[in-house]
């Protein structure tokens, strides 16, 4: 299996601040759905917006298919756009309000100069998320929050991307609304590689097969997730894990939680 994206001993302050990532180290590796908890300010977002090469670490390498990601060079960002895809929280904030569906699911094919039938290629991303091809000439406003998160995955996965990265992508939705979406992640992480960022442990403890736990901007725990959360070595997993009363139960096999 190989690593598609790599953060090797990372560490990254904003402008003035104090380092709020120290020495992460973290592959995402090809077919896995790699889990990343902590509570908040703890760096995860800072950790995706490094992912998405958004910003440069201070010390430390951002690795694109064992390469150093190079925002200059244009082939290779063309190379990870096509190959890295992202859905954040807020789908009220991430769908823009005067576009309708066909052209915000688009968007990837016509920024990656993809041709062929991409009304045929929107309308599958659609379905694939449970969405009907005839809404099309709608616009966000039509839809529920649930809605409007699976057009955002639509419009993540229409290009056919290696890695999909969220980022709080379920924390914004009601309790219903939420266990649909979570199911969709999990449709999705058996056919792409899937990096989860999430405060809530239990979500992740359903959808990936390996969690990262972080800790004020260390990573504190790793490895399969199972494992980890049936026996954390670290006292900040047991506490993360205290918070979800019903995981024994689930880790047991018993029921989701
Ligand atoms: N643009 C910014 N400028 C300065 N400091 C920032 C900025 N963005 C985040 N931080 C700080 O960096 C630290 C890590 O923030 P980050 O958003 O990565 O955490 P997080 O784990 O994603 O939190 P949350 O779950 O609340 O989104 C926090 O102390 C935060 O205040």
């Amino acid at each position: 299996m190989s690593d598609i994206l790599r953060l090797d001993h990372v560490s990254y302050a904003y402008p003035g601040g104090r380092p709020v990532l120290r020495d992460v180290s973290l592959a995402v590796t090809a077919g896995r759905s790699i889990g990343l908890v902590g509570q908040s300010g703890s760096g995860k977002s800072t950790i995706l917006k490094l992912l998405l090469g958004l910003m440069r670490p201070q010390t430390g390498d951002v690795l694109f298919d064992g390469a150093r990601l190079d925002l200059s060079d244009r082939q290779m960002m063309r190379t990870y756009r096509k190959s890295v895809q992202a859905v954040f929280q807020d789908p009220y904030a991430s769908l823009d309000p005067r576009q309708k569906v066909q052209a915000i699911v688009s968007e990837p094919l016509r920024a990656l100069g993809i041709g062929g039938d991409r009304r045929a290629m929107v309308v599958a991303a659609l379905r694939s998320v449970g969405l009907d091809g005839d809404i099309l000439d709608r616009y966000p406003a039509a839809f529920s929050g649930g809605q409007r998160q699976r057009i955002a995955i639509a419009r993540a996965i229409v290009a056919g991307p290696r890695v999909v990265l969220a980022d709080e992508a379920v924390s914004a939705l009601d309790l219903t609304t939420k266990v649909r979406v979570v199911d969709l992640f999990r449709d999705l992480a058996r056919k792409t590689t899937l990096l989860f960022v999430s405060h809530d442990l239990g979500v992740v403890a359903s959808l990936c097969d390996e969690i990262v736990i972080l800790e004020g901007g260390r990573i504190v725990e790793t490895g399969p997730t199972r494992a980890v959360l049936a026996a954390p070595a670290h006292a900040y997993t047991q506490q993360l894990l205290a918070s979800v009363p019903r995981l024994p139960d689930f880790l047991a096999g018993a029921s989701s939680p």
